[in-house]
């Protein structure tokens, strides 16, 4: 088994797992200013609770979206497992072809789950990750990674809804049950889940007409499995899906990486 750490602006994601299954998948809070060593202890207790050493753990990647966190983070992987770290970043093999403007602009968490779509689902793609931010990314039918889409997510939205508006106070992201909101809790409730389930049918709809396909549509991060249920678009849950591609991005370039870290020359540059 691999040890998977995908850093979001708001969670941590830290997996277990290898081809045949996923042994553990947690998450713990993003805090930017945790040192290694607190992160190391995140990483030792996630191993402790589910009863794993690190004879268990043969390697590790990291996956982040949070440029001052990443270094911070491979190395605290790096105290506990002994062992070099692979960071996902431009200039690894994915087997996805990043038709971008700025290909290394992309999101590391984004290429991981476009990696995991083309590696077990058919093509074309179009993937939701609900976090933060909610990011749709759109793989044609030959592997491409042909663009997609970032807005707010539902809770970043919610906060600037609670910060400009003077009578309206945070709600809990779930479903009120209906439609129609009878008081202010239920009107926000289901405005802000249906607003965001309407919003991905739509979207599927154009991404579909625009690309002259039907797609496989895939969902993933935090608030997927909150959202998925008022969708009327058929839709696949995987809440492992990043984990999943950061396993083949780890086994693409596990030799590479073992061998430049061999000889000492910048360890996580694998061409
Ligand atoms: N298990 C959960 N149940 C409900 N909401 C969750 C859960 N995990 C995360 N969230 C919510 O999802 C959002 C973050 O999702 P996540 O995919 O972890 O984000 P990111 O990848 O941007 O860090 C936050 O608004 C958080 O409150
Ligand atoms: C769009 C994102 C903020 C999403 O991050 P998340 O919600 O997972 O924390 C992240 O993928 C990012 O910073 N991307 C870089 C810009 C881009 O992908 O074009
Ligand atoms: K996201």
């Amino acid at each position: 088994m691999i040890l998977a750490i995908d850093i979001g602006n708001t969670n941590i994601v830290i997996g277990g797992i290898d081809e045949k299954k996923t042994y553990f998948i947690e998450r713990v809070s993003t805090v930017r200013t945790k040192t290694e060593l607190e992160y190391a202890i995140d990483i030792k207790n996630v191993l402790d609770i589910y009863g794993y050493s690190v004879e268990d753990i043969s390697g590790g990647i990291v996956c982040s979206v949070v440029p001052q966190i990443t270094n911070i983070m491979r190395v605290a992987a790096e105290k506990i497992l002994r062992r070099d770290i692979m960071v996902v970043k431009s200039g690894l093999k994915t087997g996805l072809n990043i038709l971008m403007d700025f290909p290394n602009q992309l999101g590391s968490d984004l290429v991981a789950a476009s990696v995991a779509g083309i590696t077990h689902y058919q093509v074309p793609l179009i993937i939701f990750d609900l976090g933060t931010a909610t990011t749709v990314c759109v793989v044609d039918d030959k592997k491409n990674y042909i663009g997609g889409m970032i807005y707010p997510g539902l809770r970043v939205s919610l906060d600037a809804l609670t910060e400009n508006a003077a009578q309206l106070q945070g709600v809990a992201l779930e479903s009120p049950g209906r439609v129609i909101g009878k008081n202010t809790i239920d009107c926000m409730k289901s405005g802000i889940l249906n607003s965001n389930a309407a919003a991905i049918d739509g979207i599927i709809d154009r991404i579909e007409e625009e690309l002259g396909q039907k797609a496989t549509v895939l969902a993933t991060g935090g608030l997927a499995k909150t959202v998925l249920p008022l969708c009327r678009r058929e839709i696949i849950l995987d809440e492992e899906l990043l984990l999943k591609g950061m396993l083949t991005i780890y086994q693409k370039n596990h030799a590479a990486f073992a061998a430049s870290a061999e000889t000492g020359k910048g360890a996580d540059s694998c061409g």
